[in-house]
């Protein structure tokens, strides 16, 4: 059995990361850590990338008649036993340097660029939108990928289609329609899935392969559908126990400041855990 030191790492984000196993390979890894409000925290949640992994397995295999994935294997002696459950053998691919963003509902950098152009992305809104409005019709919102610690930059799909307009259609039209999948599976759970980040690559044929993870509350916003109403910020269904702790004075965490944010009391640990093994179980009908 391989160790992790075996593997070249090639690449890290502020929760995962990505090795080289062979030419062909790579090891996916989630890790424990969760973000909030752009900062690490210091404290992990026990079984949070074991969990998200599951999901995206999950994913992958939902939408196998929509598009093809990179995922290998989620168990395989090449996958090192310290990450096991939460790490997946995928294939190398050829990534496309755009993030696809999907849509369903108007928040976050989506709102921004509403307020202050009437559009995101030059898909030109109704008037009279406001944070969490339902859209009528899910938009494809993509954005250019920042450098670590800076925010994506959203783009119009016709910026998009100038490196190839057959591509950003074809991408346009797979994001769109797994979201779609997503929101319809999760709707049922009652969960809203208000977006989702996905990143595509080219497999050795050329075929557009679905890469990275999948509609997990990392790369996707996941709503209670129960209390929804539109003219507030929602409450995020998975960290929302992490935002009100570090944003009360219990915390004594400024988070104007730039100082980190303080380690997360053990309730606020296990009550978020709880959190995302109860989105796991409601949207796959399985038990975690
Ligand atoms: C820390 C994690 O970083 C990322 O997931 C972003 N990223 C993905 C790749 C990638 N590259 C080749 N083949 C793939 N199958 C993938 C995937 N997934 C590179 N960076």
């Amino acid at each position: 059995m391989p160790a992790l030191t075996d593997y070249e790492l090639i690449a890290a984000g502020k929760v995962r990361e990505l090795y080289r196993v062979d030419d062909e390979l790579l090891l996916l890894v989630a890790s424990d850590r969760i973000s909030a409000y752009d900062w690490v925290l210091p404290t992990e949640i026990p079984d949070k990338g074991a969990v998200l992994t599951a999901m995206s397995v999950f994913w992958f295999e939902a939408l196998g008649d929509i598009v093809p994935n990179h995922l290998v294997s989620d168990d395989d002696g090449r996958i090192p036993a310290e990450v096991r459950g939460r790490a997946l053998l995928v294939r190398s691919l050829d990534m496309i340097q755009f993030e696809c963003v999907a849509r369903g509902y108007l928040t976050g950098s989506g709102l921004i660029d509403y307020r202050n152009t009437g559009a995101v992305c030059g898909v030109e809104l109704p008037a009279g939108l406001v944070e969490a409005s339902r859209l009528a019709e899910p938009i494809f919102t993509p954005a250019t990928k920042a450098p670590i610690g800076q925010h994506d930059e959203n783009i119009t799909f016709d910026r998009m289609a100038a490196q190839g307009r057959e591509e950003a259609e074809e991408l346009r039209d797979l994001t769109l329609a797994v979201y779609r999948r997503g929101a319809e599976i999760a709707e049922k759970a009652g969960v809203i899935l208000a977006d989702t980040k996905l990143e595509f690559g080219r497999d050795a044929s050329g075929r557009i392969v679905l890469g990275d993870e999948v509609l997990t509350p990392d790369s996707s916003r996941y709503w209670p559908s129960e209390g929804y109403e539109a003219g507030r910020v929602q409450p995020s269904y998975d960290k929302q126990y992490v935002r009100d702790w570090l944003t009360s004075p219990e915390s004594g965490w400024d988070r104007k400041s730039d100082t980190p944010p303080p380690p997360l009391p053990a309730e606020v640990v296990a009550a978020t855990r709880s959190k995302y093994v109860e989105a796991y179980e409601r949207v796959t009908g399985k038990r975690f």
